[in-house]
């Protein structure tokens, strides 16, 4: 088995892969910490043949992390982000600095689709750009639907966004301090998606994929009207776009991805963004 980990600032996911078959086996999430249990946070190691991880916690949790599999486990892998990778070049002054979840997806992103934006809605929502060709812009950081709630203290930190919820319903305006609070952060996030989006593309000249990966991008993909497709499994894609391991993985086949999303006429995107800046 693989074991694929995503450790994330509050989050870390993780993942199951059969080297044979490259079906995933089991997947779970755990608030990351420092002490890994196996067998009770993550799966039991005897089973695991190598580990491939993307992390973004402090670097003495990843240390830890990496000292305790590496006493059971062959092999382990450690994605960092770099200046240049599988046809990519890092748009950031300093490479080293962006976030290599952010990395693995644009990676993800630049196999599936040749060129792309990709969009991480997790405890931050971050965006990334990267051309036809593989140069990578850099991108945009902006609070998750999680934290802009917990900065307000409107005593509505506990009542979440339902996950579920139509698009529609949680774009009107809200009656009540729980609704007005999630229906702006949520307005905020799909528009800055969709402007950031727009802008990009319109400065650039070329309109790109879209594609959304995080624990909300079910709830952000419902408000977008851009087409666009989401790919839950991307910063793991990255991984194995990096480590390939499993025959699939070789021949270039990343798990769970989406078909390439179509891409709305450069034309269109210019429309509606001379349209919302005339508002
Ligand atoms: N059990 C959970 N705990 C925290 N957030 C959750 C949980 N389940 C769903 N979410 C939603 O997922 C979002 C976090 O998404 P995700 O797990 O992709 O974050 P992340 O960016 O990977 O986390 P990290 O900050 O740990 O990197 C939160 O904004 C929240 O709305
Ligand atoms: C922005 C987050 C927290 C998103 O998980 C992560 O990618 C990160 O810690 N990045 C480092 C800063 C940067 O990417 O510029
Ligand atoms: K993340």
């Amino acid at each position: 088995m693989i074991l694929d980990l995503d450790i994330g600032n509050t989050l870390s996911k993780w993942r199951l892969k059969d080297v044979a078959s490259s079906e995933i086996r089991s997947r779970g999430a755990v608030w990351t910490r420092e002490e890994w249990r196996p067998g009770a946070d993550i799966p039991d190691l005897d089973v695991v043949e190598a580990v491939r991880i993307s992390s973004v916690a402090r670097e003495s949790v990843l240390r830890d992390t990496v000292t305790l599999l590496q006493r059971q486990v062959g092999v382990v892998h450690v994605a960092r982000s770099a200046p240049e990778a599988l046809g990519v070049s890092c748009g950031y002054d300093e490479p080293g600095r962006l976030g290599v979840d952010r990395w693995m997806g644009v990676l993800a992103g630049y196999q599936l689709t040749g060129g792309c934006c990709s969009v991480d809605c997790g405890s931050a929502i971050t965006m990334d750009f990267v051309l036809p060709g593989g140069r990578h812009l850099g991108g945009y950081i902006i609070p998750g639907l999680r934290l802009m709630k917990e900065s307000l203290k409107l005593g509505t930190r506990n009542v979440a966004i339902d996950p579920d919820s139509e698009a529609d319903e949680l774009l009107a305006p809200g009656c009540n301090t729980v609704e007005a609070v999630n229906h702006g952060i949520y307005m905020s996030a799909v528009s800055a998606v969709n402007r950031i989006y727009s802008e990009v593309c319109d400065r650039e000249g070329v309109a790109l994929p879209l594609l959304l990966t995080g624990g909300d991008a079910r709830v952000v993909s419902r408000g977008l009207r851009i087409p666009h497709a989401v790919w839950p499994d991307m910063v793991y894609a990255g991984l194995e776009a990096c480590y390939p391991l499993t025959a699939a993985e070789r021949a270039g086949r990343l798990a769970g991805a989406p078909l390439p999303p179509p891409v709305p006429p450069l034309e269109k995107i210019r429309a509606s963004l001379a349209f919302s800046m005339l508002l």
